[in-house]
């Protein structure tokens, strides 16, 4: 039924930020954007120990702009680290909350979407989804093929952002997003360049601790034999290691901070090592962007740039300069995945489609 408004509450835990949003059907009626500093994250040792504070942060946000949870109809969080699956809007089930409880295919934010959604609907009575989670796999297979044997190259992106965005830009140049290519650029807390090709995405690097280029607070593909010697030097446990990867890893390993805004201060103040890195942040994407184009022998339709570091002017300057020969560079800055979760959960609501079953079988 077209006509009867829903009330949905979406949520959207990324590394650095919490993303709330409140819509009535398709409109939005709150967006709120909760930064977290990287020394207040670094607190937790583990993912679901930010359960609580981030539960915690999403009601007072509410709270502070007068929102009344009790008149929602449904929840729908940004879905996390589970097993590989495909694209969709799927209910919140047991077995889902165990996989993200224990992070099944690695710790991120993005698992606690489902959770926190899980809980505060429970409460009311009503359902809770999640929809395209970080491990959307639509790799070809010559793409999973890592070059070690007992390796296989996962997918793990921001699959929401991604679709929703080549969505919009082959709906703006007027092209059947099933008919494209693009080379779609994500650069939030992690990064990650996904080939979109006729409505599948083939290839995109692991952005969580798998390949491609470092991020605000993850180090990308490291030298692999130098990694090895340093995991068995004696000097670090298994986590720290972890952490200086996925956390501790690119700007903030280098700089202290995950805020690009920040080290752009520090390059206007005439911090040359905050230049140098910044620079090479955007060297690492552009090439990455390179390979990608590879992929469909450089007949991309566009190459889009979205994610918080895409608002960076200079930022976004330094990639487009180097890659602006495959095809052109359209800047979505921001992105799009509060929309997209409410607009998942709407599909089921309304009957449209399906709500899918994770399951573990
Ligand atoms: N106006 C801006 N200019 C440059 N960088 C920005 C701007 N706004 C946000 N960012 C940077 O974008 C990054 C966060 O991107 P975002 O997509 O919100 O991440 P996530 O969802 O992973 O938490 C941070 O490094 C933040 O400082
Ligand atoms: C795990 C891949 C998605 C990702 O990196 O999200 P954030 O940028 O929000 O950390």
């Amino acid at each position: 039924m077209q006509d009867q408004n829903y009330r949905i509450l979406v949520i959207n835990p990324g590394s650095t930020s919490t993303k709330i949003g409140i819509f009535d059907s398709e409109t939005a009626i709150l967006e709120k954007t909760i930064r977290h500093d990287s020394a207040v994250i670094d607190q937790f040792d583990k993912i679901i120990d930010q359960y609580q504070f981030r539960k915690k942060t999403i009601l007072e946000a509410l709270d502070e702009e007068g929102m009344n949870v009790s008149k929602l109809d449904a929840v729908c969080g940004r879905g996390g680290l589970l097993r590989p699956i495909e694209g969709g809007t799927y209910s919140v089930n047991d077995a889902m909350l165990k996989d993200l409880r224990q992070g099944y295919s690695g710790q991120h934010a993005s698992n606690l979407g489902g959770i926190i959604a899980y809980e505060i609907a429970q409460g009311l009575n009503i359902p809770s989804y999640i929809v395209d989670p970080v491990v959307v796999d639509e790799l070809s297979d010559t793409a999973r093929v890592s070059g070690f044997s007992l390796i296989e190259r996962k997918s793990i992106f921001h699959a929401l952002n991604q679709k929703a965005v080549a969505r919009r830009v082959a709906k703006e140049v007027g092209k059947p997003y099933n008919e494209s290519t693009f080379v779609v650029t994500h650069m939030g807390g992690g990064i990650t360049v996904g080939v979109h090709h006729n409505g599948r995405v083939i290839d995109v690097n692991n952005g969580l601790h798998g390949d491609g280029p470092f991020s605000p607070e993850r180090a990308g593909t490291v030298p692999a034999g130098d990694l090895v010697e340093l995991c068995f030097s004696g000097d670090y446990y298994r986590d720290e290691i972890m952490k200086m990867l996925v956390g501790q890893g690119g700007l903030v390993g280098y700089l202290g901070t995950n805020d690009a805004v920040k080290v752009e201060q520090m390059i206007q103040n005439g911090d040359a090592k905050a230049k140098q890195i910044y620079e090479a942040m955007a060297y690492q994407v552009a090439k990455e962007i390179g390979a990608a184009a590879a992929v469909v022998s450089g007949k991309a339709d566009a190459i889009i740039l979205t994610g918080g570091l895409a608002y960076g002017k200079e930022f976004v300057g330094l990639i487009s300069k180097r890659v602006d020969w495959i095809a052109d560079v359209i800047v979505q800055p921001g992105e799009n995945e509060l929309q997209a979760l409410a607009e998942g959960a709407l599909r089921v609501l309304r009957k449209e489609e399906s709500a899918k079953i994770y399951s573990v079988n």
